[in-house]
């Protein structure tokens, strides 16, 4: 559906849902909560309405804040390109201590060592390691000591601001002062004067202003007789300007009636003025009194009110923190007048947690076309928007928020931990060889043979250091765990053969690299082999913005070969060098939590997951849940098959113990109480019970003639979808001319339009299934049915439609031809090539698709054109499939209409043996 929810709109215009609320009320928009949904025009009307308001408050950032920012701009951008300057400057002198070691070592050793690049800079005296911790505590002392000074900057600006405000208050009274008593002549300048002297206090001068008004009006009184008795018949009032005003041209009155009127609307506006002058007193002597409270805040009480206030706001902020770190929105988190319901809840429990009748829940359902019973759960829009209906605010709470926790370590409990390294590039390019010469570096010659298993992720050790690298290489798996909410890796080694340069998966990973925000380190790999060229992989690198440091880029290159074991120590001396400008922390001394990285049931062990520890330290005997399974950890494995007893942040370690085998991906977290972690395990594995089993019930085609015979059936539910209104009306004229005396056809919903979500969800609520004519299922639609097990016919024209259900009824439904569907492509640009027509540069969705599939082209979910695949190209190269979650070029036999936006679903016709 489109349209906003109320808070998503205060978000828009930086309000809170309140006073978002408050807005949509004066604006006359029905909104009841924040959880209310707007429709479009509506929104549009807001923003309409709002933007002046909008413009208004950003007018209000006075010039000197916006000097301010620029110059705390100007200072941010001088103080990144120092640091970066500093960051080069390290690791050049790192590099060139490097070579310089290593050259001393070729020397020493007599052997005739072949340095790899060409000699760099000489190496300072300090290890390479020293140099680098120095350096970077440099860095730091520098940032703490910038940071110290802008405060001091801040508070001085601050104060300056306060004593200018003061100034121009004081200033403002002295104005007024003048221009008000400018038409009195005498006394009243003389007594001013002293009065605004620059060392009187704003008080001061304001009470002997207050002093000076009072006598000013008294002064008008007296005159006030002596002037009516100089214009006795005058009509224009000579001197007096406000009768003279005030009396109208061409109208005759009155002389005595004039004065009379004179006075009384000269009282009149004088004591106006009076009020005026009162108001004008007040609101002045009110900014004054702020202007000297804020100036005087240091005293004790306003320090404690301030304290007080800044604990509050850490408080707000904390929470507000906390809830958008589970992903959830803070206004409804920190408002008292929300209502918490669980995920899932039925409609009894919905009713109840709410106090108000379930028959009021079930009515309103109703309206919305979902038929549910007491005992039925809700689903989490229903909950959301029977409430918002009902005009009360609530929040869906998930059994993982229920145990949810925010990690909140202190600086001071942060320590050190070694970077987890994922290996990716091309294929063949040799990132399984690389990884095993690494492997092969980086353990200590007595323990080489010992790599005896197989757990997932392996650690090195350089100089003392320990690195952990994913062993499955290659970006689908680094994605499928991303997608899971597991962001593992801190460093991507991407390897590039010299011989062969950037190629297709290069680039992929590199987007992917970048889409997960991951410092990239390349490996030119196989630099041994003849026509091997790392210069013109560095320079394609540059294209996809990949830039070596040398060239003034950030991204670190090292040339080795994987297959001679060459410079296999260099390139994770550089993984370090990556890892020490990332500063990697976390707190060893807290319970663990981590991800799985692999998982699988062992013979004699039983379920064994390897999980990578991300925080706190793991020991034998701790109780887990990773993902639905839980349970005591018997042993702890390390990549070596060594038991340990603890594993600490970064390690990799198998677990033993578990109750069955989770999914790589799934969080794992330490609980201190087993009925917790029970609990937990169980509710996640009873829900994804009852989606297998809700997912059952739902009435398909295919069983409708057993469910007749077994006297079950006597309605046959349908929605239909159509690309036109016209093939709705003739489906239904057809069907009042079927035999309906077993089964009874209706018709539960029909509309033009793709098949939607809420399609779905009626269909789940009332057993139906859905027909759809030249209309394809939108969005998630697709497997949200697959999910529930809808049934889902689609049909281009409807006589076939009219058999299939007749067949059905009488069991007999068995097509002999059915469609397959393969994959669905996303046209996400179009190009004109000469001679051939359009292309659609596309990225794979779902499943796969092969160059001899047939294709329907669907555009707002509606199929627009049928035919086939005229190319199927990868980068150029014509391929025969193309996979999920890869990019293509696609054209199509007779159709150039290509749109972005488009999708290309691709299919098989398959034969299938009548079972009748
Ligand atoms: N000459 C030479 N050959 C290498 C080097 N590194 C790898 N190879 C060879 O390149 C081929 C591919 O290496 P793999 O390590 O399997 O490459 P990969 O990237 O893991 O390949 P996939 O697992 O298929 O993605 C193998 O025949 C290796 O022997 C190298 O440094 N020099």
């Amino acid at each position: 559906m489109a349209g906003m929810r109320v808070h998503e709109l205060a978000k828009e215009f930086n309000m809170s849902s309140k006073e978002m609320l408050d807005k949509l009320h004066e604006m006359k928009v029905p909104a009841k909560s924040h959880a209310s949904m707007l429709t479009d025009a509506y929104v549009e009307k807001v923003r309409k309405n709002l933007a002046p308001e909008i413009k208004q408050r950003a007018g209000k950032l006075e010039s000197e804040e916006a000097h301010k920012l620029a110059q705390d701009q100007a200072e941010a951008k001088a103080k990144k390109e120092e640091e970066e300057r500093a960051r080069r400057e390290a690791v050049e002198q790192e590099r060139a201590a490097r070579e310089a070691e290593r050259a001393r070592r070729a020397e020493q050793d007599g052997e005739d060592g072949k340095p790899a690049s060409k000699p760099k800079k000489l190496a300072p005296h300090a290890s390479p390691y020293e140099s680098l911790a120095t350096q970077i505590e440099n860095e730091k002392e520098r940032v703490a000591r910038e940071k110290a000074e802008a405060k001091a900057r801040a508070r001085a600006a601050a104060i300056a601001k306060e004593v200018a405000k003061k100034q121009a208050v004081e200033e403002a009274l002295r104005n007024r002062g003048k221009t008000t008593k400018a038409p009195v002549p005498a006394k009243a300048p003389k007594k001013a004067a002293p009065v605004l002297t620059p060392r009187k206090s704003g008080f001061d001068s304001l009470l002997a202003q207050i002093d000076a008004e009072k006598q000013r009006m008294d002064r008008q009184k007296q005159a006030k007789p002596a002037q009516q008795q100089q214009q006795p018949g005058g009509r224009r009032g000579g001197k007096s300007e406000r009768g003279g005003k005030k009396g109208k041209r061409g109208v005759q009155i009155v002389p005595e009636l004039e004065a009379q009127m004179a006075v009384e609307t000269q009282d009149r506006y004088a004591h106006m003025a009076v009020q005026a002058e009162k108001f004008q007193r007040d609101k002045v002597l009110a900014e004054a009194r702020a202007a000297v409270e804020a100036a005087t805040s240091h005293e004790n009480e306003g320090r404690r009110k301030k304290r007080k206030q800044k604990r509050e706001a850490e408080q707000r902020e904390r929470l507000e923190l906390e809830a958008i770190e589970k992903g959830l929105d803070p206004t409804l988190v920190l408002d008292d007048s929300v209502v918490e319901i669980p995920q899932g809840a039925t409609v009894a429990k919905f009713a109840e947690l709410l106090g108000v009748a379930p028959n009021d829940v079930i009515k309103r359902l109703f309206m919305l076309g979902q038929v549910l019973t007491l005992t039925q759960s809700m689903s989490d829009d229903l909950v959301e928007l029977i409430a918002d209906d009902m005009g009360r605010k609530v929040r869906v709470v998930s059994p993982e928020e229920e145990y949810a926790v925010v990690y909140h370590d202190s600086e001071a409990d942060l320590l050190p931990r070694p970077p987890v390294v994922t290996v990716m590039g091309h294929v063949d390019h040799g990132k399984t060889s690389l990884l095993d010469a690494i492997r092969h570096t980086g353990v200590v010659e007595s323990e080489a043979g010992g790599i005896t298993q197989h757990i997932g992720a392996s650690v090195v050790e350089i100089d003392g250091r320990r690195i952990t690298f994913i062993d499955t290489p290659g970006h689908e798996a680094f994605t499928a765990m991303r997608a899971r909410g597991a962001q593992v890796t801190d460093v991507i080694v991407l390897v590039v053969a010299a011989d062969d340069g950037v190629m297709p998966q290069t680039i992929e990973a590199i987007n992917h690299a970048k889409a997960a925000d991951v410092p990239i380190v390349v490996a030119v790999n196989k630099i041994d082999k003849p026509g091997a060229n790392p210069d013109r992989v560095r320079q394609e690198l540059t294209e996809y913005g990949v830039i070596p440091e040398e060239w003034g880029g950030k991204n670190m290159f090292v040339e080795v070969s994987a297959k001679k074991k060459l410079h296999i120590d260099d390139l994770l001396e550089t993984i370090l060098l990556q890892a020490d400008v990332l500063e990697l922390k976390a707190n060893p001394n807290a319970d663990a939590s981590g991800f799985v990285i692999e998982a699988n049931l062992d013979k004699g062990r039983g379920p064994v997951a390897t999980v990578l520890i991300q925080r706190g330290t793991l020991k034998t005997g701790d109780v887990v849940v990773a993902g639905t399974s839980y349970g005591r950890v018997r042993a702890l494995v390390d990549p070596r098959g060594t038991h340990v007893a603890d594993a600490k942040p970064a390690d990799p370690v198998e677990i033993l113990g578990l109750s069955s085998v989770p999914t790589a991906g799934d969080e794992f977290r330490v609980f201190a109480d087993e009925r917790d972690a029970r609990k937990l395990a169980d509710e996640r594995q009873l829900r994804e019970r009852l989606a297998a089993q809700d997912a059952k019930a739902h009435m398909s085609l295919d069983d409708l003639f057993s469910r007749i015979e077994e006297g079950k059936q006597t309605d046959l539910n349908l929605i239909v979808k159509a690309d036109v209104q016209g093939s709705i009306e003739a489906l239904r004229d057809a069907f009042e001319k079927m035999d309906q005396s077993e089964v009874r056809i209706n018709i539960v919903h029909s509309a033009v339009g793709g098949i939607t979500e809420t399609d779905v969800t009626l269909a789940a609520a009332s057993d139906a299934i859905i027909i759809g004519f030249n209309v394809r299922p939108t969005g998630k639609s697709r497997t949200q049915a697959e999910k529930e097990k809808v049934d889902i016919r689609l049909y281009r024209v409807i006589y076939q439609a009219i058999e299939d259900i007749n067949a059905a009824r009488v069991g007999l439904l068995s097509p002999d031809i059915v469609e397959e569907d393969t994959g669905i492509a996303e046209v996400r640009d179009t190009f004109r090539v000469p001679k051939v027509g359009t292309i659609a540069g596309c990225y794979v969705v779902e499943g796969e698709i092969s160059r001899d599939d047939k294709v329907r082209i669907v555009r707002d979910g509606t199929v627009i054109f049928d035919g086939v695949i005229a190319s199927l190209r990868r980068f150029k190269d014509d391929v025969k499939t193309v996979k999920q979650g890869y990019e293509c070029g696609i054209g199509i036999e007779k159709f150039q209409d290509l749109k972005v936006g488009d999708f290309i679903e691709g299919y098989k016709m398959l034969e299938v043996e009548r079972t009748e």
